[in-house]
């Protein structure tokens, strides 16, 4: 049998919800065999974070080279990467690894407002990790940071894809998570755009749906999946993770990562 391997660059979120448990739960679920490159330790919970441990620059770069010289990785994505010097390595460790299929979800601030990503740390995103990226999955926040653009609808979330496409990444999709109404993400491949699109639930258990949905593309990548094919099975994953979310917690809690394949649970 062969096995799919993914990697997830990303913090540690103690509480669970997002960032590197995230991703490994999502992994798992979509039979792929997880692996993980920590960049920072995060005290977290549901009502917020506090206190980050960012991982010295080596430790990064040897957990990376650990992973890709011995397991091998068919997909990677990341998640929080705290400061440009991380931006940096990781960016070269892509390259030295030769990581075709990187998903790079670009976090900037959690949704209970902390930074995770420093201000000035921007720059390294769009020069840096942007141009050895194979897709990115922004928020509406991150693209206008991202373009300058002050994004009110789907044609602005079409103009952000287009411009951040331009920054050499392949495929975009700019997430409509923080917009009203339905929620409606664009995906652009560099010529046109697809929807994908699902009715908004009224939860505030919204913690760590971007890294969630990052990881799920990142598995279906890892598995060769088509990519049209590949961001609607994330669609569904994500969907019915924050459909069933599991009410724990004080305060934005975590979804559903069992939900996908075990409805009403
Ligand atoms: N309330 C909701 N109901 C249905 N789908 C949602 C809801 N909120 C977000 N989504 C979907 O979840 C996915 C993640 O989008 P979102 O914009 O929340 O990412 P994000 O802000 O990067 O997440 P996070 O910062 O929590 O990791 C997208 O597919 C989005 O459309
Ligand atoms: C380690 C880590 N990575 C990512 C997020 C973003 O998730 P959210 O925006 O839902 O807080 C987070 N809170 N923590």
């Amino acid at each position: 049998m062969k096995v799919a391997r993914a990697l997830t660059i990303a913090g540690s979120d103690s509480g669970g919800g997002a960032g590197i448990q995230a991703d490994l739960k999502t992994f798992q679920m979509l039979d792929v065999f997880g692996m993980s490159a920590i960049t920072a330790i995060t005290a977290q919970n549901t009502l917020g974070v506090h206190g980050i441990y960012p991982v010295p620059l080596e430790g990064i770069g040897l957990q990376i080279d650990a992973v890709a010289t011995d397991l091998g990785v068919d997909a990677a994505k990341t998640g929080m990467l705290a400061d440009a010097a991380i931006i940096r390595l990781v960016a070269d460790k892509v390259k030295e690894h030769n990581i075709e299929k990187l998903v790079v979800d670009p976090v900037m601030v959690a949704k209970g407002g902390a930074r995770l990503l420093q201000e000035q740390a921007q720059d390294a995103l769009i020069h840096d990790l942007l141009p050895v990226a194979f897709m990115t999955t922004p928020n509406i926040p991150e693209a206008e940071v991202l373009t300058g653009l002050s994004i009110r609808s789907l044609v602005d979330m079409k103009e952000a894809a287009k411009r951040i496409g331009d920054m050499g990444v392949k495929y975009v999709i700019v997430k409509g998570g923080h917009m009203q109404g339905d929620a409606i993400d664009i995906v652009f491949d560099g010529t046109s755009f697809e929807q994908l699109d699902s009715k908004r639930f009224e939860t505030p258990h919204t913690h760590g749906t971007g890294c969630t949905f990052s990881a799920a593309i990142a598995a279906e990548l890892a598995k060769g999946r088509p990519i049209f094919e590949a961001v609607a099975t994330a669609k569904a994953f994500i969907t019915a993770a924050i459909r069933e979310s599991l009410g724990i917690g004080h305060g934005h809690g975590p979804t559903n990562h069992w939900a996908y394949f075990r409805s009403n649970l």
